[in-house]
């Protein structure tokens, strides 16, 4: 049997609350056994973009990224969002260590195509699109006791420049390659208690989730906005070898991960 590992990403909108993250970065320090943390921080990102004078821009749900906001995406994920994290974790005696998917050669991509076939054509400039990750590398990370904490970032090792890549898709990419070392439960944390019948109502969360289920509310507009991506990429994990996919709020992950009653469980049926 494979040893157990949680990957689990936590989203901006709790990165730029203090409180609420050094909270949630208590319960990750709580949690026994293997992990990774994958973390966001796409708001501070467009902070800081526009305190420099650098408009944002996103299409889909992903920042077109030119080369002032490449620098700004890399100073702030791989940095700023990426250091105080590590410090938390190292304060609460869990021994953390800030990478980047460049960091080591740990996740490769390459720059996304232009799409031309849309009107305007789309350009993300440098976004990453995941070719690789180094699953062993990651795994003796984890044998040496040290807490891997990803930044969403990742690199072209042809072209030797860092891409700005979606921090759920690299939960997703980081589960699915440790799927074949570790018995993998993927937990993506965030500010609502799951997916929502209601995404203004937190009492109508969706225990279990088809894809079935997941189209039925997408058509009836229910489900919308970065949680569709969100729910393609964790969709993605379980039907690429993924043991377990849960969707729940930063304050519960360790009740997500012990009782049945928490957060939204992803099933494919
Ligand atoms: N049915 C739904 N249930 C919960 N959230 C939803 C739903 N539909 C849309 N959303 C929106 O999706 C957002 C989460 O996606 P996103 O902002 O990309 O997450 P993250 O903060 O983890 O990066 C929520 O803040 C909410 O506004
Ligand atoms: C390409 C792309 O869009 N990258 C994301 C990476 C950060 C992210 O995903 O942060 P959250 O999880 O907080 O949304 C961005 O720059 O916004």
């Amino acid at each position: 049997m494979k040893p157990k590992l949680y990957v689990v990403k936590i989203g901006g909108n709790i990165i730029d609350n203090s409180e609420a993250l050094r909270s949630f970065l208590t319960s990750f320090a709580a949690l026994k056994g293997n992990k990774i943390l994958l973390h966001g921080g796409g708001k501070i990102a467009t902070q800081v973009a526009e305190k420099l004078g650098i408009p944002t821009e996103m299409v889909e749900g992903r920042r077109i990224t030119d080369h002032a906001m490449l620098d700004v995406v890399t100073m702030v994920y791989g940095g700023l969002v990426n250091k105080n994290i590590v410090a938390t974790l190292q304060s609460l005696n869990s021994n953390a260590i800030g990478l980047t998917g460049a960091d080591a050669g740990l996740i490769r991509a390459h720059k996304r195509p232009v799409n031309d076939k849309v009107d305007p054509v789309i350009d993300y400039g440098f976004v990453g699109d995941i070719d690789a990750v180094n699953g062993k590398q990651l795994t003796a990370f984890l044998k040496n006791k040290l807490l891997p904490i990803i930044a969403p970032l990742t690199f072209d090792p042809t072209l030797g420049v860092m891409l700005n890549t979606n921090a759920d898709t690299m939960a997703s990419a980081v589960a699915v390659g440790l799927s074949e070392f570790y018995d993998v439960n993927l937990v993506y944390c965030f500010e609502k208690n799951g997916v929502l019948l209601d995404a203004d109502n937190d009492d109508t969360v969706i225990p279990v989730l088809t894809p079935e289920l997941y189209a039925t509310c997408k058509t009836a507009g229910a489900i919308y906005k970065g949680m569709i991506p969100k729910l393609d990429n964790a969709f993605a994990a379980l039907r690429n070898g993924v043991a377990e996919v849960t969707i729940c709020h930063a304050d519960q992950l360790g009740l997500a991960l012990t009782k049945k009653t928490a957060g939204t469980k992803l099933t494919l049926g």
